[in-house]
């Protein structure tokens, strides 16, 4: 079987920019299996994800990476390279509603999240059943009234585990600025609104009273700024006039589950480039 490998880059744009970086790996005897890329005009930056294997390739691996970081200097990528075989740790928070939880956990165990569920931090217990069924660690972590602490505690699990990915999987407490910095483009959360329109921890009931006729999910990388941070996906669904906010907020829970598990899997397949405050999608 051969190894298959992931490399994410992103460049200032200029005419040659892919042909350099693949002429290297057709040198190097890399196999490209899929290539896509993106030129963003407004910040003259290219994007490019390259996957490829070592079917045929003629050095060792380390002596390729050598080969790409001397080539990384003079085109100033910024890139990513991985084995695929090696699937991202995830740490999921979760706070009472265990829709997004048990989705991810159900999508995780069918095989079709690349990824690898160590850990779920919870300031809860109403999980803590789900979790054992799936015979994975749980940690009750209540908030008490140190919420500094609290939040110490949640960082200590994630690097306990030497997690790649925290997902916010309806955690309901603000990350701190210092935290979200540790965590830059680690961490990402659900939110249960089609952003920028109703932020905050009550989006259905401010949707309810403003009589809207869709209803979104937004998964996004975790910022300071509270459900300002770049999107990667987001859903909707078509209300009427009739709904509840209690038949709202179940309609919500399906597509809420829906963004985020695909959120994650874009993460863990390395098509997610950050692009200033805004996100590419290489697919
Ligand atoms: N630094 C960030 N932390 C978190 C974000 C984020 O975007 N940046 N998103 C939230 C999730 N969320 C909306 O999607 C959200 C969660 C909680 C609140 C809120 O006001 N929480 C109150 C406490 C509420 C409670 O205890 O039930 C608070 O923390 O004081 C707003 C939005 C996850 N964290």
């Amino acid at each position: 079987m051969n190894n298959q490998y992931i490399l994410t880059w992103q460049c200032p744009d200029s005419s040659g920019v892919l042909a350099k970086v693949t002429q290297a790996l057709f040198e190097h005897g890399a196999f490209i299996t899929e290539t896509s890329q993106y030129s963003d005009p407004y910040t003259d930056t290219f994007f490019s994800r390259i996957a490829f294997d070592d079917r045929q390739l003629k050095v060792p691996m380390e002596e390729f990476t050598d080969a790409l970081e001397a080539l990384a200097k003079p085109l100033q990528l910024h890139y990513q390279l991985r084995n695929a075989a090696q699937l991202p740790k995830v740490v999921i928070a979760v706070s009472k509603d265990e829709h997004c939880l048990v989705s991810l956990l159900t999508k995780w165990r069918a095989g079709v999240l690349p990824i690898d569920i160590v850990a779920v931090v919870s300031n809860h217990q109403k999980c803590e059943a789900i979790c054992q069924f799936h015979e994975l660690p749980y940690h009750y972590l209540p908030i008490a009234d140190d919420k500094v602490a609290q939040e110490q505690q949640l960082l200590a699990v994630f690097e306990q585990y030497q997690g790649d990915l925290l997902v916010l999987a309806r955690y309901m407490q603000i990350l701190s600025d210092q935290l979200c910095t540790r965590l830059a483009g680690k961490a990402i959360n659900i939110h249960h609104s089609f952003l920028p329109g109703f932020k905050g921890a009550r989006p259905y009931h401010q949707a309810h009273k403003r009589g809207v006729k869709i209803i979104g999910a937004t998964a996004h990388y975790v910022t300071s700024d509270l459900d300002e941070g770049p999107i990667i996906v987001q859903e909707v669904k078509a209300i009427d006039h009739s709904y509840t906010i209690e038949q709202m907020v179940h309609t919500g829970h399906d597509i809420e589950a829906i963004a985020l598990s695909r959120a994650v899997r874009l993460h863990a397949e390395q098509r997610i480039c950050l692009n200033g405050d805004k996100t590419v999608i290489l697919t």
